[in-house]
């Protein structure tokens, strides 16, 4: 059964195969930027003719969340038209899509944990790009799964955990948001969940919400993170005046998992215990 990974060498594409390798599930083929270029209909033809995929994930993504405000052409072509020709290849290869989309979709302004259901009102051009992505897909096959997950990081690529390491080893202090609270999300688990969905042939096809269980704020998981490292900087709580960015983020993203768990029975790890196994794996 081949699989194709579109963003195969990002952040999750290295996760994909980290799982898989270890769970010895065979047939899939990690596509870089070039090899898999998802704005290269031609190109996408010519990979789902020669494969003839069961599944195609669609990691690529534009995930500069400030840069896509002066770039929202650049990203709306990969998060929407590069995502709708992923999704049209696979509607016309009978292959099932699995795409990942993100809980920067919402607004953000409720303390309350949002469902599939909820209304999706981005505040930043990454979050339009990639609703606009998710919708065009519904519109182009019935057999894909999206997966909505946020605050994703691991031992690989860059993210928010390799952020705080990096500047921990430069400064004695830093200061980090405590007004943005969410769920942190390692994405060698959110890998698993993909290869779960795969090796179950589910055909409970749609929207799903993933993410670590448990919500925290940036400057929690900073702490976290530096204790769990054994470093010993301190940290400075900041409200989100205090660190002006070109994007505005959610306030409250947390997402309501129940979906995913009931209809495709997945199982979550706390945010916290997963950030452990994530730094054994960084220190090793
Ligand atoms: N990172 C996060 O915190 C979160 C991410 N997500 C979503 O999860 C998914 C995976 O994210 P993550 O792995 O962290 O992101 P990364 O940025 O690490 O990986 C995305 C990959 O897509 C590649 N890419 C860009 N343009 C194209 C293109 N035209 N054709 C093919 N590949 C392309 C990038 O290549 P290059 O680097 O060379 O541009 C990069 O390797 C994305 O859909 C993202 O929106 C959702 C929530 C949180
Ligand atoms: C580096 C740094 C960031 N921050 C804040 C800024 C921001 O509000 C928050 C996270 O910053 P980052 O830029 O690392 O993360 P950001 O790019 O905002 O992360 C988002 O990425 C996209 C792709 C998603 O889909 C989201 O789910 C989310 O993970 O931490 C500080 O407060 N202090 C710091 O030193």
């Amino acid at each position: 059964m081949n699989i194709l990974v579109f963003g195969g060498v990002g952040q999750l594409g290295q996760c994909l195969k980290k799982v898989a390798d270890t769970r010895g599930i065979e047939g899939l083929i990690y596509l870089d930027e070039i090899q898999g270029n998802i704005l290269d209909k031609e190109l996408l033809k010519g990979l789902f003719e020669q494969y003839q995929p069961k599944y195609a994930i669609n990691c690529a993504a534009y995930t500069a969340v400030d840069k896509a405000e002066d770039e929202i052409d650049l990203s709306r072509l990969i998060n929407k038209t590069g995502a709708e020709n992923v999704a049209k290849a696979c509607a016309q290869f009978n292959t099932t899509l699995i795409h990942i989309s993100t809980d920067f979709v919402f607004e953000g302004n409720l303390a309350k944990a949002l469902n599939e259901e909820d209304i999706a009102e981005p505040i930043n051009v990454y979050g339009l790009t990639k609703l606009e992505g998710e919708q065009g897909i519904s519109q182009i096959t019935s057999q894909y799964f999206t997966l909505r997950t946020s605050w994703l990081y691991s031992e690989f690529a860059n993210n928010f955990v390799k952020t705080m390491l990096r500047l921990g080893k430069e400064r004695d202090e830093l200061g980090v948001i405590i007004d943005q609270v969410g769920s942190p999300t390692y994405a060698v688990d959110l890998a698993g969940c993909i290869l779960e969905i795969i090796t179950s042939k589910s055909d409970a096809y749609g929207l799903y919400h993933y993410s670590n269980e448990g919500v925290t704020s940036w400057y929690d998981f900073a702490k976290a993170i530096f204790e769990l490292s054994d470093y010993s900087v301190r940290v400075k709580p900041l409200k989100t005046s205090e660190y002006p960015t070109k994007a505005t983020r959610p306030t409250y993203s947390v997402m309501d998992k129940s979906k995913i768990k009931s209809s495709l029975g997945i199982q979550i790890p706390y945010w916290r215990d997963s950030l452990t196994v994530c730094i054994k794996e960084l220190k090793s």
